[in-house]
């Protein structure tokens, strides 16, 4: 059996008197799409921002690609292979779409951000590449036609797909998207949808915290779901469905 891209045990974490997370364990197999998913308050972003060094863990073991992971900085994390999106849009607003693109794409290359700068052969022919990738990207969530448009004149579906560009030109193991179709219309959710289709066939796994019940369940392989920091359930869409404690935290009114 293949080894899982990430394995993740007894994750926690403590905010003062709160205890945000609390012995999360998450087992991401390659190539799947797994979701997250919970009340509101019940942790998602704190596990996201744990997960990419944005908060320092209190307890738990990381691994990711069979190798030991410590989430520490953002563009550590990056390097490790773990690229993400936020709930709230975080683009270069006044750059083009391709240039934001760009901007991801140095993390994976020699030169950086500086070097490309330096007007050096290598930068130069470095700086082409990056942008024929960046291109590509673009054509890949269906923004091409955009490319030279400032990124705040996208419109909001495009937007989104921009970032999914940005994230995706680190090229990593995992591509974790938070709250993806938040403020969607029905058409843009659908359009969603099928680009994450399209990532995972691609053979990228995606990790996605999604308010989108519905959504969730009709794409993801597997789902964990929290509660008060605590998983409560584990399992197929099915499996999670019909678990009562699933039922009672969603339904139960305690939130
Ligand atoms: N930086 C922080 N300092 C203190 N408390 C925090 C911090 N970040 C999150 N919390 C608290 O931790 C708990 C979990 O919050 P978190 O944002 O992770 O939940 P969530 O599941 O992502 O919620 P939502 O679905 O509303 O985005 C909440 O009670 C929140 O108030």
């Amino acid at each position: 059996m293949q080894a899982n891209l990430l394995n993740i045990t007894g994750a926690s974490k403590r905010f003062g008197g709160l205890q945000a997370l609390s012995g999360v364990d998450m087992r991401i197999a390659r190539g799947q799409i797994y979701g997250l998913i919970g009340p509101n308050g019940a942790g998602k972003t704190t596990f996201f921002n744990v997960l990419t060094g944005l908060y320092q863990p209190d307890g738990g073991s990381f691994e990711l690609d069979g190798k030991p992971y410590s989430p520490s900085a953002p563009h550590e994390v990056a390097k490790a292979g773990i690229a993400r999106t936020f709930q709230n849009i975080r683009l270069f607003g006044e750059m083009s779409a391709l240039e934001n693109v760009m901007v991801g794409r140095h993390v994976r290359t020699r030169q950086g951000v500086l070097g490309a700068v330096l007007r050096y052969r290598a930068a130069r022919e470095e700086e082409a590449a990056i942008r024929a990738r960046a291109l590509e990207l673009l054509d890949f969530v269906g923004i091409a036609g955009f490319a030279r448009r400032t990124a705040r004149h996208l419109s909001y579906g495009d937007q989104r797909r921009l970032e999914i560009a940005r994230a995706l030109a680190t090229d990593p193991l995992l591509l974790a998207l938070d709250e993806p179709a938040a403020g969607m219309n029905a058409t843009e959710k659908l359009g969603l949808r099928e680009l994450l289709l399209k990532i995972k066939a691609s053979g990228s796994t995606i990790l996605l915290i999604e308010h989108d019940v519905k959504l969730v369940m009709g794409l993801c392989d597997r789902i964990t779901v929290l509660d008060y920091g605590k998983p409560i359930a584990e399992g197929t869409p099915a499996e999670v469905q019909r678990n009562p404690a699933v039922i009672e935290a969603y339904l139960g009114g305690s939130h």
